[in-house]
């Protein structure tokens, strides 16, 4: 049977992320290849209430999908908070006879779709895309693997200046109220101690540890920048226990978000693209395109909204390693 679907838009949202472009791509090729036309809406919601749409070729897109950040640009809107913004937004869909929408974004982007289905029908599917890897129902979100990758060789370059002073670095990295990051860059770099939003605990075992530190290694802290502390509230603990210690800070802000997405993000991005289109070609709305135990999956965006990174396995890791 034919699909009615004759025009999809497709928009990023909230944090750029490295693998948009190529989930861009991937729904750009399997629309083509469906005879369905694509537009991009340039920044997010602002490009959906400003009537920002661009034609999207596959060819174009196949040659810009290595590149980082996202061709479409991207944005916080606040206007698309406001039911004025949002009605704005509809008429953009009528005007445009978009028949359906592809949001890749965060689980904010996912509200505001939700919220634009409560007052319009058209059929949409969310693409989990952020840094942060914060999204439940989805093993991985788009642009966390190149996240910690950069991450890591920031975090492995410290630690060669580090090891040469004999000195302590906190290390301060993103993902919001989220520990992902700093977990996955934290082990793979041999971190002494990690400390992640969703413990407590994690500071008494790094004071414990740096109170007997001899100053004749490295000591690398990692931190997530959620933590109930900040890198100047922990740093100023640290003195009180070990005052003669050398101690360094560095912050690796937006770095870590820039940069060309990793062959896994690529994937990722390729694999979600196409799940996403097909699922709006088969009539589905309202689900997000993820993969689960690496198998592609479609879930309710309401069942998605956030997930936590510290699980049993986790816990043991950071025990073990930095305990
Ligand atoms: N409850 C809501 N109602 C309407 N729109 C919303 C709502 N929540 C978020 N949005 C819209 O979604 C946009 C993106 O959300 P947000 O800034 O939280 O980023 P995100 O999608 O979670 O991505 P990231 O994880 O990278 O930060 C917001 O700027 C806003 O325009
Ligand atoms: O670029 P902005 O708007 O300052 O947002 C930064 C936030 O976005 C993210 O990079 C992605 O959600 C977070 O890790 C970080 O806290």
């Amino acid at each position: 049977m034919a699909s009615d679907i004759k025009h999809i838009g497709i928009l990023t949202s909230g944090g750029d992320a490295p693998g948009m472009n190529a989930a861009v791509f991937a729904v750009a090729k399997t629309a083509n290849n469906h005879g369905i036309k694509l537009s991009g809406i340039r920044k997010g919601f602002e490009g959906l209430i400003d009537n920002d749409l661009l034609p999207l070729d596959p060819n174009e897109m196949q040659r810009l999908m290595h590149q980082g950040g996202t061709i479409l640009k991207t944005a916080r809107s606040e206007r698309f908070m406001s039911a004025q913004g949002q009605n704005k937004a509809l008429r953009t869909i009528e005007q445009n006879k978009l028949d359906a929408i592809i949001a890749i974004g965060g689980d904010g982007t996912f509200r505001g779709m939700l919220a634009l289905s409560k007052i319009s029908n058209i059929p949409f599917i969310g693409i989990p895309g952020t840094i942060d890897n914060d999204i439940a129902g989805t093993d991985y979100t788009l642009g966390f693997d190149s996240a910690v990758n950069t991450a890591v060789k920031c975090i492995d370059n410290i630690r060669d200046t580090a090891e040469s002073h004999n000195r302590v670095f906190l290390v301060e990295v993103m993902g919001r109220d989220s520990g992902y990051i700093g977990i996955h860059s934290g082990l793979s770099c041999g971190a002494d101690a990690i400390l992640v939003p969703e413990s407590n605990e994690d500071i008494n075992y790094l004071l414990h540890k740096i109170k007997h530190y001899n100053s004749e290694d490295a000591f690398i802290v990692v931190m997530c920048e959620g933590d109930e502390l900040n890198v100047e509230q922990v740093s100023s603990k640290i003195r009180k226990v070990n005052a003669h210690i050398d101690l360094r800070i560095a912050k690796l802000g937006h770095i870590q978000r820039g940069g060309k997405p990793s062959a896994q993000d690529r994937m990722l991005g390729i694999r979600l693209g196409v799940l996403a289109t097909k699922a709006i070609i088969n009539g589905e709305s309202g689900k997000m395109a993820g993969v689960c135990n690496n198998k592609p999956t479609l879930r309710p965006i309401k069942s998605v909204m956030k997930k936590q990174s510290v699980d049993a396995e986790t816990q043991d890791l950071l025990t073990l390693f930095c305990g």
